[in-house]
This record gives C-alpha cells, sequence and structure tokens, in this order.
C-alpha cells in the first residue's frame, strides 16, 4: 500500500510526494547531490508519434536512469516529463559524473530512427537551504543546460 502511494504509476519511479518527503529530511540529516533532469523536445516526440509513444518514451528514460544511477540514489519522476535524482553522501563532482553518464546513456537509445536526449542541472546541498531553494539552483543550471543546446549537464554549486 505505502509502495503504491509512493511511486509514479506510468514509470515506476517514486512520485512527487515521495521525493518532496525525502529531500525535507535529507535537508536535517545528510549531504546529498540533486539532478534536475529533463526530456528534450519531449513535446516534438508527442505530436510527431502521439500521447502514447511520447508515455513510452517516458517509460524508456525512467528505466534507463533507474539502472544507471548509483544503488543508494533516489529517483523520481517530478511530474511531466522532468525527472529528479538524490544521491545521498555525493560530492559535487561525483553527482557531475552520474549526470554524464546518464547523458551519454540516454542519448545512446534510439526511439523511432531517433536519438533520446535529456538536460541535467545538478546541484548540493547548502547549510541553509530550504526544498525551495535547493530546486531553484538546480532549475537554473538546468535553465543554461537548455540555452546551452541541450544534452549537456550544467551545475551550480
Ligand atoms: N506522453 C506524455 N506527455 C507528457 C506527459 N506529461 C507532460 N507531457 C508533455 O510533455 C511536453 C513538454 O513539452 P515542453 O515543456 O514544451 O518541452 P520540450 O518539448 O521537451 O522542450 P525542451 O524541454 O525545451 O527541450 C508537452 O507536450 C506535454 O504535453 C505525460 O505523462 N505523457
Amino acid at each position: 500500500m505505502k509502495k503504491l502511494a509512493e511511486t509514479d504509476k506510468l514509470t515506476g519511479l517514486f512520485n512527487r510526494e515521495k521525493l518532496d518527503r525525502t529531500l525535507s529530511s535529507l535537508l536535517k540529516s545528510s549531504n546529498f547531490g540533486f539532478i534536475l533532469l529533463d526530456i528534450d523536445y519531449f513535446k516534438e516526440i508527442n505530436d510527431t508519434y502521439g500521447h502514447l509513444e511520447g508515455d513510452k518514451a517516458l517509460v524508456i528514460v525512467s528505466n534507463k536512469l533507474k539502472s544507471v544511477s548509483p544503488s543508494k540514489a533516489l529517483c523520481a519522476r517530478w511530474g511531466g516529463e522532468e525527472f529528479v535524482i538524490i544521491i545521498e553522501g555525493a560530492t559535487l563532482d561525483e553527482t557531475k559524473e552520474v549526470a554524464t553518464t546518464i547523458i551519454t546513456d540516454i542519448n545512446g537509445i534510439y526511439f523511432h530512427e531517433k536519438r533520446l536526449s535529456v538536460s541535467c542541472g545538478v546541484t548540493i546541498n547548502h547549510s541553509d537551504d530550504n526544498t525551495l531553494t535547493v530546486i531553484e539552483r538546480a532549475d537554473l543550471a538546468l535553465y543554461r543546460a537548455k540555452k546551452n543546446g541541450r544534452n549537456r549537464v550544467e551545475y551550480n554549486e
């Protein structure tokens, strides 16, 4: 029952509620790396192949995120085509490394003869953070990754 309440139905990743709870709790207890990740040109996938195919792409990306992330990482669907990965105890460099592996591996997947790609915004926790400030830093980095051409990682320390 608890598992269902914590899980995103389509992708099987953790859902937003679980993510929010985990983030609040980690902010009180531990250092962590944080990746905000967004599928590139996802609207085009939906518009070209239809919503159901778009859903399949979401599942493919989610499975890859699960398999590539360290076992201690929490992978969640943030909403739509956005995902979050939290890695307890990870440094900025370690988190960037995970994000880079994700970018590379996802870009190796062909979906209807086109390569999938994602953009990542990376940050780590600060001592005076709250959930919003962490997300905001990652979101600004993600925005830069999109602006600088997508299929790439940017970070905000
Ligand atoms: N198939 C499917 N589509 C979704 C779901 N949630 C959100 N979307 C679609 O995701 C798309 C997001 O598009 P945009 O925010 O414009 O982003 P984008 O096309 O990926 O462009 P960039 O992020 O700038 O590369 C929209 O077309 C939404 O309808 C879902 O659960 N399933």
